[in-house]
């Protein structure tokens, strides 16, 4: 959004609600307007300008006002809602907040130029409670959610008031600084507001000229230290503010990844996705609500236990409150970004209690997006140790996390589970998206825990490869199954795994599958004339094919070629899911298989019948032709929108017509003609017939032939004409034919006395018309 365009048009006469009360008491009570104040105004703010963008996302010191104007409610609600854009305008919040509600007009002054001053080092709008604490002028309709006045406000108050008395000299001396600062910010905000400003009294215009000093002497004025925690813990939650409510913008120059959150199941289709709440029901504490809010601000709910999250507790230092409290829904919390200039950034859901709220991320995830349920019981644990200089616990909570080689990854859900296996979207300490397999060892034969372990080792070897899913990190928590795995060796064939043992693989991240893309194309094409747009299948076949020409070039046998199998990355297809892929042994170009495997609908006759024995007595194996096979039902699926054998269901059933050579495979007409010849040579039933994937790269479908050379098609037509001319001539005929099958021209003589030969031909021709 764009802040500026949405600031709202200064009316000739403001709106009561867009007129700080203290700027018209003073306005009534000072004398007239005058053009140097004004231009002692605004020199006053040019020289105390806010803070450039880049320093306003970050906590550490910077530059305040505190104006006691109230800006209109839908100003606020643009300016808070942006995660962009000048940050005066909040800081304007809330000192405003504390002005109006809190002090009497002196204390006011005073509480608000501690504010102010504290302001320095963070400045932080939380909207919504300076959409409360402009009670009395904020108009109801304004409003785009609800937004109550926070009991806690009232502590912050009040502890600003005592620390404030406290600080009663600095107070003081600050106090003539923030009026004129304010009127220098008012002059910016709103133009029409000069008038306005104008009317500020001598006192003020006084005060204008010392607000550099002023303000050079903060440092000075020893605010406690409980106050500094507050304004840090609030410039957090002003931060948090400026993020879209249910979306969890991962801010920061290494960290351009929007995060999306579900919390039962990734969005794999999805580029934006809202918080799932299915987890809401479990938890009836939970906002249920709270996921409605995307593109709005984010918003307090009010109930009994949301008030509890943001009181703030005088006894308690500031730092403690967390800023998830702050919101029931998402939690953002930056700390120190630009000092680091890498995104810690905390993105929770809400938790149902303060309890909760005050629950701790582990030390190694700096980042966190949450979208789990959290558990109470876990929380409180964790929650135990309060206080900044408390020394963090190691551990963390595994139904948040994973933990890999020692790092964790948060998870943000499930994506969903294989056979063998359960897969997660997760997110790194730095915001980065990934698919996290987890692998279930215990209970299997050593046999199968050594395949599975295997992926790593084709993952490994594929490294690098773009068309392959990267393997970014992983652990076998079994060290000597991997070790045998690397070794290329297996001694415990006949053995159980026992242990309680796991792989992990932390993999890119694949936003869809092939499978998904076709379902979708095929329900936009579904009810229409239209059929499968050629140049999209081209597209993604190429694709296709390229990633298995580089398994199949790494003598690695994929074995389950499916749609499902290859995963959309950044815009092209990336093959994944080796679990069951095989390498071919060096001295041969199959592969022995103890079992069927596959997924029926894409299986190969070789596949179904492996390690059998064919007519001639020799033992079927399957290679690279099987996943050629494959290939084929997928492109057929591609172009009819279902699988050559989907009519036969059940598993005998596809067996007996898939293994049966005889079978006829049904081809429907299609505008290309090529489009068939390119099944048919990827299904064709003798595994020796399958093109390979060099040949499939060529086909005419991929590589159209191109059109013949206009000399050569002339020359194709003068030996139709010579051939129609007669059969008399028997020289131009084969002279011709000749220039056919090459090329080369002629002698000249020749080509002459052939020209000429033709013209009499063609002269003959005309006369025996006419
Ligand atoms: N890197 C990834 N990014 C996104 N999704 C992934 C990723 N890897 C796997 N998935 C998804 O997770 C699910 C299961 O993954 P995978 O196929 O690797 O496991 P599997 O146990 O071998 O499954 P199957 O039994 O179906 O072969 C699939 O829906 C797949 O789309």
């Amino acid at each position: 959004m764009d802040r500026e365009a949405n600031l709202p048009v200064p009316p000739d006469k403001p709106p009561k609600s867009m007129v700080r009360p203290t700027l018209n008491q003073e306005s009534s009570s000072s004398s007239s307007s005058s053009p140097e104040l004004i231009r002692h105004l605004q020199a006053a703010f040019k020289r105390h300008r806010p803070l450039n963008k880049m320093q306003t996302s970050t906590i550490g010191p910077r530059r305040s006002v505190v104006p006691q104007r109230q800006p209109s409610r839908s100003s606020r609600l643009e300016t808070v809602s942006t995660a962009e854009g000048p940050k005066s305008q909040d800081v304007v919040t809330l000192s405003q907040s504390l002005a109006a509600n809190t002090l009497t007009q002196d204390s006011r002054n005073l509480a608000t130029s501690v504010a102010g001053e504290s302001i320095e080092n963070a400045s932080i709008t939380p909207p919504s409670l300076s959409g409360t604490m402009f009670g009395e002028n904020f108009n109801p309709s304004d409003r785009q959610m609800d937004l109550t006045k926070p009991p806690a406000f009232a502590s912050l108050e009040s502890n600003l008031d005592v620390v404030g008395s406290r600080n009663e000299n600095a107070h003081k001396k600050v106090q003539s600084l923030i009026g004129s600062t304010l009127t220098s910010h008012d002059m910016e905000w709103d133009a029409t507001n000069q008038a306005e400003a104008s009317n500020l009294g001598a006192r003020k215009h006084q005060n204008l000229q010392s607000v550099d000093s002023e303000i050079s002497l903060k440092s000075e004025y020893r605010v406690s230290s409980s106050l500094a925690k507050m304004q840090g813990q609030l410039g957090e939650f002003r931060n948090f503010l400026n993020q879209p409510a249910s979306q969890c913008s991962v801010m920061g120059s290494s960290c351009a990844t929007t995060t999306l959150i579900h919390s039962s199941s990734a969005p794999m289709l999805n580029a934006t996705t809202q918080v799932s709440r299915s987890y809401v029901e479990a938890d009836q504490n939970v906002n249920a609500h709270a996921v409605q809010t995307q593109g709005n601000l984010p918003s307090f709910h009010p109930s009994s236990k949301d008030n509890n999250i943001l009181h703030v507790n005088k006894d308690a230092p500031l730092s403690e409150m967390p800023s998830s409290a702050m919101d029931p829904e998402v939690r953002v919390k930056e700390t120190n970004m630009s000092k680091h200039q890498q995104c810690t950034t905390e993105i929770e859901v809400p938790v149902a209690s303060s309890s909760q709220s005050n629950a701790r991320l582990p030390d190694e995830l700096h980042t966190s997006v949450s979208s789990q349920p959290q558990k109470p019981d876990k929380h409180e644990k964790v929650a135990s140790s309060k206080g900044t200089s408390a020394p963090r616990k190691k551990n963390y909570d595994p139904d948040l996390f994973f933990k890999v080689n020692g790092k964790l990854y948060q998870r943000l859900g499930k994506i969903g589970s294989g056979g063998s296996s359960e897969v997660h979207k997760v997110i790194s300490s730095d915001c980065t998206i990934y698919a996290l397999k987890k692998i279930k060892l215990k209970g299997r034969d050593y046999a199968t825990a050594y395949g599975f372990c295997q992926e790593i080792g084709y993952l490994k070897k594929l490294k690098g490869k773009t068309n392959i899913i990267q393997l970014v990190d992983y652990e076998v928590t079994d060290k000597t199954l991997l070790q045998e795995v690397l070794n290329g060796t297996m001694i415990n064939k006949d053995g159980r795994v026992k242990d309680d043992g796991f792989i992990y693989m932390v993999l890119e991240y694949g936003e869809i599958d092939l499978a998904h893309m076709l379902s979708q194309k095929w329900k936009e094409i579904e009810g229409s004339d239209r059929t499968i747009d050629e140049n999209w299948l081209r597209f993604y076949w190429q694709q296709i094919l390229q990633a298995v020409n580089t398994i199949h070039e790494e003598r690695i046998v994929h074995s389950d070629l499916k749609p499902a199998n290859f995963l959309l990355v950044r815009g092209f297809l990336k093959l994944i899911d080796f679990g069951i892929a095989k390498a071919i042994n060096s001295d041969t170009t199959n592969i022995q298989r103890d079992s069927q495997v596959g997924t029926l609908s894409y299986m190969s006759p070789e596949a179904f019948m492996c390690n059998e024995s064919d007519e001639n007595g020799n033992t079927i194996k399957c290679g690279r032709p099987s996943d050629i096979w494959s290939l084929g039902c997928i492109l057929y699926q591609m172009v009819y929108g279902r699988t050559p054998f989907a009519d036969y269901k059940t598993f005998w059933a596809k067996f007996k017509v898939i293994t049966d050579p005889n079978h006829e495979i049904t081809y429907n007409q299609l505008s290309n003609p090529w489009l068939i010849d390119l099944m048919k040579k990827c299904l064709a039933w003798d595994r020796n017939q399958r093109w390979r994937i060099p040949e499939l790269l060529q086909h005419p479908f991929l590589a159209p032939p191109i059109p013949p050379e206009p000399r050569v098609r002339n020359i194709q037509l003068l030996s139709h004409i010579a051939e129609s001319s007669g059969s008399d001539d028997h020289k131009a005929i084969p002279q011709l034919e000749q220039l056919l099958i090459d090329p080369v021209p002629l002698p000249r003589n020749d080509l002459l006395e052939l020209c000429v030969q033709l013209q009499d031909r063609l002269r003959g021709l005309e006369g025996e018309k006419q």
